[in-house]
This record gives C-alpha cells, sequence and structure tokens, in this order.
C-alpha cells in the first residue's frame, strides 16, 4: 500500500457518519461507503449472490436480480444469529474491494475517508491510521433515522441499535470522537482534522 493517511468514520445508526462524509467529500477527498458497497456487491459479486440466497432463500432478491432490502431487514435485524451469518458472507469481501479502492487512490491523494457503520464489530479498524466515531444520544438518532426513513419502525431501530456495539465502547476505542448532537461545533473540527490528515500529520 502506498503512503498516506487511512481514516475511518464509523457510528450507530443515524449518528450522522453520511452527513460528515458528505462534507469531506465537499472537500474533494474520497470517501468508500462501505455500507452501498456492500449492498453492490450482494447485487453484483454471482457467488455471494448464490451465498445470500442459500442462507436467506430466493426472496432475498426481487426476480429483476434487484436486493429486497426490506425482506433481508426482516430477517437480520431481529435475529443476532442472522445478522452474524450475513456479516460473514459480506465483509471479508468488503473488505478487499477496500484495500484494492485505497491503494489506488492514495496515489493520488494524501487520504482517503473509509466511512462504515460496523467498524470495530468486523475488525475492519486495524487497517487504517485514524478512526472518528461519531456519536449522539440514543433518543436524538431514533428521532433523525424515523424522519430520514419513514418505511423504519422504532422497534426496528432499536433493533438495529441492539446489534451494534454502544457509544461508550466506540468512543473508548477511537482515536478521535466528533459529538455530533449540537454539543459541540462540528465543521470547525471536520476542517481542522482535513487540515491535519492532508499534511499526513496523525
Ligand atoms: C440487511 C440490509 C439489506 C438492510 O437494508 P436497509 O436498506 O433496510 O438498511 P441499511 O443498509 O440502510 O441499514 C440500516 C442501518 O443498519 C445498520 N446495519 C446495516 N447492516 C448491519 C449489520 N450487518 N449489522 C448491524 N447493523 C447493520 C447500519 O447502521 C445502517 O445504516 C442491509 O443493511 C445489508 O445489506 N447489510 C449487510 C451489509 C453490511 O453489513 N453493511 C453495514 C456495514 S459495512
Ligand atoms: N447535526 C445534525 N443536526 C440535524 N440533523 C442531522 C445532524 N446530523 C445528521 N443529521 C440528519 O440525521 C439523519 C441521520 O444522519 P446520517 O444519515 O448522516 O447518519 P448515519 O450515521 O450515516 O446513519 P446510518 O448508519 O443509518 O447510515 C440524516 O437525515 C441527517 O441529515
Amino acid at each position: 500500500m502506498s503512503k498516506g493517511v487511512q481514516v475511518g468514520i464509523t457510528g450507530g445508526i443515524g449518528a450522522g457518519k453520511s452527513l460528515i462524509c458528505k462534507f469531506f467529500r465537499l472537500l474533494g477527498v474520497p470517501v468508500y461507503d462501505a455500507d452501498s458497497m456492500a449492498k453492490e456487491l450482494m447485487v453484483k459479486d454471482p457467488n455471494l449472490v448464490g451465498k445470500v440466497k442459500s442462507a436467506f432463500g430466493d426472496d432475498s432478491y426481487y426476480p429483476d436480480g434487484t436486493l429486497n432490502r426490506q425482506y433481508l431487514a426482516g430477517q437480520v435485524f431481529s435475529d443476532s444469529e442472522k445478522v452474524k451469518v450475513l456479516n460473514s458472507l459480506v465483509h471479508p469481501l468488503v473488505g478487499l474491494h477496500y484495500q484494492e479502492w485505497a491503494a489506488y487512490y492514495l496515489k493520488h491523494f494524501p487520504y482517503v475517508v473509509k466511512e462504515a457503520a460496523l467498524m470495530f464489530e468486523s475488525n475492519s479498524h486495524k487497517s487504517l491510521d485514524q478512526v472518528i466515531a461519531v456519536v449522539c444520544n440514543e433518543e436524538e438518532r431514533i428521532r433523525r433515522v424515523l424522519k430520514r426513513d419513514p418505511q423504519r419502525s422504532e422497534e426496528q431501530i432499536k433493533g438495529i441499535i441492539a446489534k451494534q456495539i454502544s457509544d461508550k465502547e466506540r468512543a473508548a476505542k477511537a482515536d478521535i470522537i466528533i459529538h455530533n448532537d449540537n454539543s459541540e461545533l462540528v465543521i470547525p473540527k471536520l476542517l481542522a482534522l482535513h487540515e491535519q490528515f492532508s499534511n499526513g500529520n496523525l
């Protein structure tokens, strides 16, 4: 892997990872969205498609081959064992795909960002130089997600939260913490981090 800084951004559902990553994108930083890539590989990688169908049934996909997210969400977000099975199928492939992506972008940019909801859970933080945890209290996250995803119930959101590590654990493992709950000014902090990473200062 070439020199350059690899920054991870993680946080629980609704913490504000994607919004913060939008800001890094605006600054011209390459951002890898592990969640979206996982979904793309689940459709484009025939081997993975076969494994998902064997584990969760043909209903995991619509007849046109697109992912039936609602069906799969219903399967995995209510069952810890099933979510482990899905993760074991998807995460290794995303990990390899990210390594290739980062190797390419680090030839052209001083630093890259990897956004992933599950980072410490999947141990993918180990290949990164700095991990930022975006934290926000649970009530506010639930409020924001109910507004963002009207199809999700409060019960489902709580079920997802239960399958992720807590903010406390995340904050303890991260190098940098961003409080995205109006208790600190986020944009000045992001600009300072951008300067730091651009200069390779860790
Ligand atoms: C099960 C799927 C199809 C449900 O899709 P849906 O559009 O309803 O939900 P979405 O992907 O937006 O996830 C909602 C939130 O749940 C959380 N989440 C997603 N996958 C997982 C998981 N495997 N374990 C725990 N939490 C998860 C994230 O905080 C995420 O933002 C989808 O989440 C999926 O394909 N997950 C497997 C890939 C994965 O592990 N992605 C997350 C980390 S890289
Ligand atoms: N500081 C904030 N003030 C108000 N709304 C916010 C703030 N941060 C994020 N939001 C909103 O809250 C919702 C959740 O944020 P976002 O989608 O970035 O979270 P996420 O961590 O990426 O969640 P997920 O794990 O579900 O993908 C979005 O609609 C976003 O616009």
